[in-house]
């Protein structure tokens, strides 16, 4: 019989300011993907602890749960049809879901991860990422998931035959194999290579991620569904001014609080979120290194509605303070103490 298996996928912090779609940092609060083998002659069953974010709601069918229908998706373009039988996935997901702490590319790495597993396919990061890129198509938390720590991340330039392949409908991505008339399997086809790139920069551990989430969701696709299709030249100028000190800033040791909160400034994607996320803008304007002592910088976690407030000491008075701006709000939150997690994604045989 094969080996029992645990694949772990750390959460994510996508943007970290002006790093829009390209700095992500992995955080330690993982999904765990438990395979269990067994001698019953059954379906693949999938089940979810009682203590995973919302697991009442998760789908449990191979073809609809995120994590399935990607690992199905790998399996497909490598000639596998279906989840092996005898199997019995169990799923702790902590990461709570649409809120900006990278679930969905959790999941995506995660199912990617599975995919290559029961494909016999070598544990290749590199190539993994090309199939998680097909579905979660920014690269910062899948990166930041699959890799750990503090990564920049950025899609290479691909030709036209590679472009086509990239940008094939997610209905054809999770769909069943199709085959030819001379039973040639067709369909899904899988990512060109090295599609993404990335790099992991350092980090000064002396710097805490404190997440402040609120009890409201946001689809990432609705929060980026508000942002402009075009931006004048001075926006994009001042991200990228920011968004080179910022990855340097992060590693000095002690921490320059004022350079770190002025380099986490942006104006590509957040000034545009405040629509979905009542109080933001108050919070990120009034929140400062200034009034509070240890903060060193504020910025939006991913696509929200989590608010990632980076931190040398004094925690929870700075929850506590964002906490009680979304309450003008009548939001309430839940707020976590995060450290970075270097490792990344991992599969133990067990
Ligand atoms: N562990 C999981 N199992 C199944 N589906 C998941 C899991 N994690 C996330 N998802 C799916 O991803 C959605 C959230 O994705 P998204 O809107 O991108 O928000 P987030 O910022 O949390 O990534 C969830 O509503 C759910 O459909
Ligand atoms: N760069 C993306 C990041 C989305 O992160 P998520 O954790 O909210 O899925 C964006 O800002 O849209």
């Amino acid at each position: 019989m094969s080996k029992n298996f645990e694949i772990k996928v750390p959460c994510s912090s996508a943007n970290i300011g002006p790093g829009y779609d390209v700095l992500g940092i992995g955080l330690n609060m993982f999904l765990t993907i438990n395979c269990e083998y067994s001698s019953a002659n059954k379906e693949c069953e999938i089940k979810y602890t009682e203590t995973s974010e919302g697991y009442e709601n998760v789908p449990l069918e191979a073809e609809k749960n995120l994590i399935t229908k990607t690992a199905l998706y790998v399996m497909r373009c490598n000639g596998l049809e279906s989840l092996p039988k005898n199997t019995t996935l169990l799923i702790d997901n902590p990461i709570p879901l649409g809120r900006g702490l990278g679930s969905s590319g959790a999941a995506v790495v995660g199912g990617v991860i599975l995919g290559f597993k029961f494909a016999g396919l070598p544990f290749d990061k590199e190539r993994m990422l090309d199939y998680c890129l097909q579905i979660e198509r920014h690269p910062d938390n899948i990166s930041a998931a699959m890799f750990g720590g503090f990564v920049g991340s950025f899609l290479r330039h691909l030709s036209s035959e590679e472009q086509q392949l990239r940008e094939v409908p997610m209905s054809d991505i999770f769909c069943a194999t199709e085959k030819d008339s001379q039973d040639k399997i067709i369909k899904p086809v899988g990512p060109p290579m090295s599609v993404g790139r990335h790099l992991k920069y350092n980090w000064n551990p002396k710097i805490k991620c404190v997440a402040i989430i609120p009890n409201f969701e946001v689809a990432t696709s609705d929060s980026r569904g508000v942002l402009p299709k075009t931006y004048e030249t001075k926006d994009i100028v001042f991200n990228l001014q920011r968004l080179s000190i910022l990855t340097t800033a992060l590693t000095l040791d002690p921490p320059n609080a004022d350079l770190i909160y002025q380099s986490m400034q942006d104006k590509l994607h957040q000034p545009y979120r405040k629509t979905l996320i009542p109080g933001l803008t108050d919070i990120l304007v009034s929140m400062t290194p200034e009034q509070n002592k240890g903060l060193v910088g504020i910025c939006l976690s991913g696509a929200g509605p989590t608010i990632l407030a980076l931190a040398t000491e004094n925690f929870e008075e700075i929850a506590t303070a964002i906490i009680n701006k979304f309450k003008e709000n009548g939001i309430e939150c839940a707020w976590k103490l995060l450290s970075l997690a270097y490792e990344g994604a991992t599969l133990t045989e067990l």
